[in-house]
């Protein structure tokens, strides 16, 4: 299934996408006693996370925080997805330092830094019923998400949650660690955060795919547990 929800100004977008998010993280806190968001990096989110950035009444303590993926630079690199994501939305001061996961691309060899993260996301998911509860993303203009490109080896892996990528060509033109789409698919909402700019004739051309064609983008690979997506579309 999926829902469309159309804007033209960002703002408007943005504001509606995170009072959404705060009454689902609500509801879903009256059952359990934390909250799992799956932040994925690139500049169309960024507003998002600005947004959300300024609701004081969300339960920041129990939240806990997972980024999709990461370039492999430098961890203070301005293209680093967490240091973007630290800058618009986690340096909130009363998120708890231990609830921010993130991949550390400075860990050699990059095999291991992978293996590092995907621990991090098995010891979660041990602790909450195999599941997270939010993942936001966002769609590069070849239809990726997160660094799973079309054509890639990690877009086929199977087995793993997360793993080492070749070189994007897309840039910055640099290996990635990027969570899998077994682990992606362990999300119970997802919402897609995206504008038409660059990409209007591609989304067009998934929004018009029957659920019983063959999907031909990352994106719409990506289904959660519940076989949903959610679409936020800035309309230029
Ligand atoms: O490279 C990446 O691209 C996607 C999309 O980013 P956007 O700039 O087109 O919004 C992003 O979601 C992913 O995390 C990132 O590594």
């Amino acid at each position: 299934m999926r829902e469309l929800k159309n804007y033209r100004d960002l703002d408007l977008m943005s504001h509606e996408a995170a009072q959404c998010i705060r009454e689902y993280m609500i509801e879903v806190l009256r059952s359990k006693e934390s909250f799992s968001l799956i932040l994925s990096g690139g500049s169309m989110l960024q507003p998002l996370y600005r947004t959300l950035f300024y609701i004081d009444s969300l339960p920041w303590e129990k939240i806990h925080f997972f980024i999709t993926d990461e370039r492999c630079l430098p961890n203070e690199n301005l293209d680093s997805n967490f240091k973007n994501a630290v800058k618009n939305l986690l340096k909130r001061s009363n998120i708890p330092l231990q609830n921010i996961h993130w991949i550390n691309t400075e860990i050699t060899p990059l095999e291991t830094a992978a293996r590092e993260y995907e621990k991090t996301l098995f010891h979660y998911l041990e602790s909450s019923g195999d599941s997270f509860d939010l993942l936001l993303l966002s769609m590069g203009p070849d239809g990726h998400v997160a660094s799973l490109f079309t054509g890639f080896t990690a877009l086929m892996e199977k087995r793993k949650l997360v793993v080492l990528t070749e070189k994007s060509l897309l840039d910055p033109r640099v290996q990635r660690i990027t969570m899998t789409l077994k682990a992606l698919n362990k999300s119970n909402k997802v919402i897609f955060f995206v504008s038409d700019e660059n990409c209007s004739s591609l989304l067009d051309e998934i929004m018009d795919r029957r659920v019983e064609d063959k999907f031909s983008y990352p994106a719409e690979m990506v289904h959660g547990t519940h076989n949903s997506q959610t679409w936020y579309i800035l309309r230029s």
